[in-house]
């Protein structure tokens, strides 16, 4: 593989939240390389890093050290600058709980259109609500949604106007299996629109319906 199928390429990396001298950081040596256009689960034990290591790929925080590459950027030594315009035109980070993702007073068509707006997209918001199965809630406002319809209007919401990579943190753990079905069927849909998706999770169906799993095991990709 050459490093232009990747979409994703994580060499040595070390971060820790209290210091970069600190001797037992979250993520140690970690290596990864994600190619394009796949769901890629990241599976391990509570505290092993995944939501951390999610975090810095979607630029909420920045390596202590190593090479964290997304869409060709090596987001470590990034300015600021980049890394906001690979955050409003590639890269969208969906949080755990869909509530956080929202914004209380806009309805569901608003959010799409603001998507569009913020990351001077030409997709069409129309589109994408019916291609979600979305189009009917789109007069609707987040308390009016289910967690279910919340979680997927959330993964529209930060897919939209995003060329490359979505990263989700355990996107099916509130749900039931039926509801987490439909969200990993959003995904499905995104994915053959061309987007790369990392989900972190616990959930073995989401696990199984992806493409690939990787395991975090004490801060590094074991497999
Ligand atoms: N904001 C923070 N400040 C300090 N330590 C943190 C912070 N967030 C996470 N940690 C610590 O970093 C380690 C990795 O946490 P992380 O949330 O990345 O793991 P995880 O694999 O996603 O866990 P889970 O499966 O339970 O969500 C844990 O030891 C956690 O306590």
């Amino acid at each position: 593989m050459t490093r232009d199928d990747s979409i994703v390429e994580c060499t040595g990396v070390r971060y820790s939240y209290l210091s970069p001298a600190d001797d037992s950081p979250v993520l140690r040596d970690l290596d990864l390389s994600v190619t394009r256009g796949a769901i890629v689960a990241l599976v391990g034990p509570s505290g092993s890093g995944k939501s951390t290591l999610l975090r810095l790929l979607g630029c909420l925080d920045r390596a202590d050290a190593g090479e964290v590459r997304v869409s060709g950027v090596d987001t470590t030594t990034a300015s600021a600058r980049r890394r906001g315009k690979l955050r409003r035109h590639r890269v969208g980070y969906v949080r755990q709980n869909p509530a956080d993702n929202l914004i209380d007073h806009m309805t569901v068509e608003q959010h799409f259109d603001m998507a569009v707006a913020m990351s001077r997209s030409r997709v069409k918001p129309r589109r994408l609500l019916e291609q979600l199965g979305l189009a009917a809630l789109a007069s609707h406002r987040p308390r009016q949604l289910s967690g279910g319809e919340q979680q997927r209007v959330a993964i529209g919401f930060a897919a939209l106007g995003r060329s490359d990579l979505l990263l989700l943190d355990e996107p099916t753990g509130q749900l039931d299996h039926r509801v987490g079905e439909q969200v990993l069927d959003t995904l499905e849909t995104l994915r053959d629109s061309g987007l790369t998706i990392m989900v972190s999770t616990h959930d073995p169906l989401t696990a199984q319906r992806a493409d690939l799993t990787h395991r975090l095991n004490e801060g590094r990709v074991t497999r």
